[in-house]
């Protein structure tokens, strides 16, 4: 295997998602690799979202696959009726492969965790619970005996994990406030503690910044970098706070009406005729 493959964290291969006759995502490639900061970025609609809920076992994407560490966790072709309804590109090219899907949590349990655009956090309980919520992830054990039999140092270690999560994002003086008591920024955190707490080796955040100020956002910044380091993680975000992309990203994907219209690092990117026209001459802010 070359070098490039093994670094594969992720890569998506020809995905398309077609919501009848929507083309949210048309034949969409990318790598990330790791240790890389990989932005997603586009106008609203373009399918960034869409893209996520592809990866992580939401949506069934009509073509295409997803690796994951080299190892296929998504493989799909038109099939039924869509094969008439097919408005995507390379519609064939995997008619002879088994489909292959899984289940979020599934996926969550392969090592990939995610925030979501519209924080959902666990609303009726703490700021710890939640966190505490996101390491049970990573049992053995099932819902029933998770909640009957639970093993007593396997829950000491979890409830350990739960608390230094916290304290690394800044959060343990809230452990036992009401995660939707706290301010915003530190409900972001707060998801990104739970993800975190599932072991992920990608983290895939879904507009991390949303609703953050100048300051707060910098902050951000530096806090992904923080956790990416702290926990050997490789990133791969949607955001639409140019500045934090920037700063932060290795390399960056932009997509327009479910296409992808460019790749590059942000100098690249920023001086990109097609993206310019497409997506930043629209002021997000
Ligand atoms: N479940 C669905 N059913 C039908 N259409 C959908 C569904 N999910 C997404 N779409 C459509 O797919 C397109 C891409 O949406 P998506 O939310 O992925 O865009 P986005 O780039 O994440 O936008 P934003 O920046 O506003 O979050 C849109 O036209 C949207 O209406």
């Amino acid at each position: 295997m070359s070098e490039a493959v093994n670094n594969s964290v992720l890569k998506m291969e020809n995905i398309t998602m077609q919501f009848g006759g929507v083309v949210a995502i048309n034949n969409l490639s990318l790598e990330v690799n790791q240790g890389e900061i990989v932005a997603l970025i586009g106008p609203n609609g373009a399918g960034k979202t869409t893209a996520f809920n592809c990866i992580t076992g939401v949506y069934e994407p009509t073509n295409g696959m997803v690796y994951f560490h080299g190892k296929p966790i998504v493989v799909n072709h038109p099939q039924g009726k869509m094969i008439k309804q097919y408005g995507g590109i390379n519609g064939d090219l995997y008619k002879d492969k088994k489909p292959v899907v899984h289940t979020p949590d599934k996926i969550t349990h392969m090592g990939i965790a995610r925030t979501f655009q519209n924080i959902r956090l666990f609303k009726s309980q703490t700021a710890f619970e939640n966190v505490l919520i996101g390491t049970h992830l990573r049992r053995t054990s099932n819902m029933l005996t998770a909640t009957f039999r639970i093993n007593a140092k396997e829950e000491k270690a979890n409830r350990e994990k739960a608390y230094r999560l916290l304290e690394i994002v800044g959060l343990a003086d809230v452990a036992n406030e009401l995660a939707t008591s706290l301010p915003y920024g530190k409900q972001r955190r707060l998801e990104i503690a739970r993800a975190l707490a599932t072991d992920p080796t990608l983290l895939l955040l879904d507009e991390p910044a949303a609703g953050m100020n100048p300051q707060e956002t910098d902050e951000l910044g530096e806090f992904i970098v923080d956790i990416k380091n702290r926990f050997n993680l490789t990133v791969f975000m949607i955001e639409h706070h140019m500045n934090l992309v920037m700063d932060i990203s290795d390399r960056i994907y932009v997509l327009d009406f479910g296409k992808q219209i460019a790749e590059g690092t942000p100098e690249e990117i920023q001086k990109n005729p097609v993206v310019i026209a497409a997506y930043l001459g629209v002021d997000e802010e």
